[in-house]
């Protein structure tokens, strides 16, 4: 079976085991010939993907009424999936969704890694620094990579772990901020299970 997530940086596949990505900007979803079950956050490709007969969105077969009108399909598919803890799904946005007793407590949205790099190093050159995630976010920093390191890290540390909640980590950039989240659970294809139980919760309906 043939799984696609769809953000807005690429096309994340995933067909029994295997796992690969493409890039949302040049791959052409009719290039895929088989049946692909899939969500997608990003509003450009919806019309494309709705005139596709064999890519079949998911989010028609989820029960939306838990959620704000708004929310993102892949923070929804990503809340489905567990019953305690706090989701980060680190692309390109970094969402941090509350899970508790199986109810959605709610959630927000961070910049992701690329996004915030840019926006420090338009500020000034003097900012343009990749971010150090081994940085020791309780030390206050003495230099510039760290500066700019703890400024993006340490609200986004500090909040999500004043849940008192396991931390499960997903999206593109899961491993870089495994390296604060040291105790988090990386779990890739979080989103990926999440459709599967919704398919298989639906597969009268889905032929
Ligand atoms: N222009 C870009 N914007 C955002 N992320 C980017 C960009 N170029 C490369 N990346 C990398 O791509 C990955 C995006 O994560 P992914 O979960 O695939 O994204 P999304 O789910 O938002 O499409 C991250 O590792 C990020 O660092
Ligand atoms: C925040 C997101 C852009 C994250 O998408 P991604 O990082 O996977 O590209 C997506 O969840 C979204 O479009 N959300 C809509 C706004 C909201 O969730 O409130
Ligand atoms: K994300």
């Amino acid at each position: 079976m043939l799984l696609c997530d769809i953000g807005n940086t690429s096309y994340h596949f995933c067909n029994e085991n295997r796992e690969y990505k493409e890039s949302v900007k040049s791959f052409d979803p009719s290039s895929v010939k088989e049946k692909v079950y899939y969500i997608c956050v990003n509003k450009a490709l919806h019309v494309k993907l709705h005139s596709l007969s064999n890519w079949i969105d998911l989010s028609e077969y989820i029960d939306k009424k838990k959620y704000y009108q708004t929310m993102g399909i892949d923070r929804i598919f990503a809340v489905e999936a567990i019953n305690e803890g706090v989701i980060i799904d680190a692309g390109s946005a970094v969402t941090v969704d509350v899970v508790k007793n199986n109810e959605f407590v709610g959630g927000f949205i961070y910049p992701g890694i690329q996004a915030m790099r840019k926006t420090y190093e338009n500020i000034s050159p003097a900012l343009a620094y990749s971010f150090n995630f081994e940085c020791d976010l309780d030390i206050m920093p003495k230099n510039s990579q760290d500066a700019i390191s703890y400024g993006y890290l340490k609200t986004l540390y500090s909040e999500v772990m004043s849940h008192n909640l396991p931390v499960i980590l997903t999206g593109g950039d899961a491993l870089e901020f495994k390296k604060i989240f040291r105790d988090a659970k990386v779990d890739e294809k979080l989103i990926f299970n999440s459709m599967k139980k919704i398919i298989l919760q639906n597969e009268d309906r889905l032929c």
